[in-house]
């Protein structure tokens, strides 16, 4: 049987890419800090992914193993070895954390065979497996670096599914039904059932991220500061509605002029998603949505980046703006990266914060909007 490593048995990892690998008939091996997922794993051999509908269609993921790369490793290196694919959903920060371990794996693999191995990081991040790749390398000596040539090959994704933090501590997760994983590659590779393959990765990766990440921070930012829990309870009201909307019309005007995108095709789009936000089988807390308003506030990611394209293309960011001013008044206290925030917040000043976080001028004409609408939004 084909073998995959997948690190990170979560949400993502279990929900949807290990999911699909095993759909495909291959063997998954997930590899987890979790002790008590990798313990039912081996125990179980198997979950079920149930889908977010009426009807609760459930499918059973079999052919699943987990090892724990804190006490397993030699395991997972032996793994490395005789796998195909080596895929990850752990947050893009863990990615550097990873890297050692998976360059050892890498190190013993490409001097006992010839056979192909892909990388593929799965993150909400644009380039994440060239970060990736980047930590990687910085582990390997240049004797392992020469001989990754034709071996191991190191592809950028697009991951998009919601799947919500579960319930109970069973290995079963909820999903939406709906999926899009794209892969840049123009490379013949195994193929794998719900993967799409691309030859240029930005028009789709920054259309999932300014629409369906930047819609739902906006929701979760907004809802946060209204006091509602969920994603499609937020949606529910009319007024935080809109605001998505014309949020998601500027993102929007960005990605029609940047990729020629067709405007009539990219408001169905955004219509497709919100549909998508407002199903009631999910129960998607506003606090995981918005969690890690830090990284979610860096300058590449969902709400600077296109605050940043659209002020360069002559284009409104006044929305984004007000987006950026709800996430910097996300304090939850559970969610270390918010803590963190306003504390820098409190001890700095905003536009202080928007320089050392976000990248963004003081004097910027983003940073002066995002402090008028943090003022509004405080009232
Ligand atoms: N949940 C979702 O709907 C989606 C998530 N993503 C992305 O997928 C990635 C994973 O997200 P989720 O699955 O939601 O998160 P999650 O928190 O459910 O899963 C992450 C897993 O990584 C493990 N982990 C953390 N640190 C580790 C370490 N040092 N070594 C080994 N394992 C470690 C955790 O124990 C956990 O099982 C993120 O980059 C996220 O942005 C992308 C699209 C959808
Ligand atoms: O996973 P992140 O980057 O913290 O952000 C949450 C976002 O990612 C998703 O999990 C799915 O793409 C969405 O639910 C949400 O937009």
């Amino acid at each position: 049987m084909k073998q995959t490593v997948h690190f990170g048995a979560g949400n993502i990892g279990r929900g949807f890419i290990g999911a699909l690998f095993s759909e495909s008939g291959y063997h998954v091996t997930f590899v987890d800090i979790a002790e008590s997922i990798i313990h039912s794993l081996n125990e179980q051999k198997s979950y079920k992914v149930k889908l977010a509908t009426d009807q609760h269609e459930t499918t059973t993921i079999k052919n699943v193993a987990g090892l724990n790369n804190m006490t397993q490793e030699n395991k997972v290196i032996e793994e490395i070895t005789g796998a195909t694919y080596l895929t990850t959903a752990i947050g893009p920060n863990i990615l550097p954390r990873i890297a050692p371990l998976i360059a050892r794996g890498i190190s013993e693999r490409v001097y006992q065979t010839d056979e192909k191995l892909y990388v593929i990081a799965c993150e909400n991040q644009i380039g994440a497996t060239d970060i990736l790749k980047q930590h990687i390398l910085d582990n390997l000596d240049e004797d392992t670096k020469d001989r990754l040539a034709g071996r191991v090959y190191f592809f950028n994704s697009a991951v998009d599914r919601i799947v919500p933090i579960q319930e109970d501590n069973s290995l079963d997760v909820l999903v939406e039904p709906y999926y899009e994983w794209v892969v840049e590659t123009e490379e013949e590779i195994p193929e794998v059932e719900g993967m799409t393959i691309v030859s240029e990765l930005a028009p789709f990766i920054e259309r999932k991220l300014f629409t369906v990440n930047t819609g739902h921070a906006v929701i979760a930012y907004l809802g946060y500061l209204n006091g509602k829990s969920t994603i499609d309870k937020t949606l529910a009201d009319e007024a935080i509605k809109e605001q998505v909307e014309a949020t998601l019309k500027e993102t929007g005007d960005y990605l029609v002029k940047q990729y020629g995108l067709k405007a009539d095709e990219h408001n169905e789009y955004i219509q497709k998603i919100i549909k998508r936000f407002k199903n009631p089988y999910l129960q998607d807390g506003v606090t995981r949505v918005g969690r890690a308003p830090i990284r979610k506030l860096g300058p590449e990611d969902r709400l600077i980046r296109p605050a940043t394209e659209a002020q360069k293309a002559g284009l409104s960011f006044t929305n984004l703006a007000k987006a950026i001013a709800a996430a910097l008044l996300f304090d939850y206290q559970e969610d270390e990266e918010a803590m963190k925030l306003q504390s820098m917040i409190k001890e700095n000043g905003m536009a202080k914060v928007l320089e050392d976080v976000s990248k963004l001028p003081k004097d910027s004409d983003i940073t002066q909007e995002v402090i008028k609408q943090y003022a509004l939004l405080k009232g």
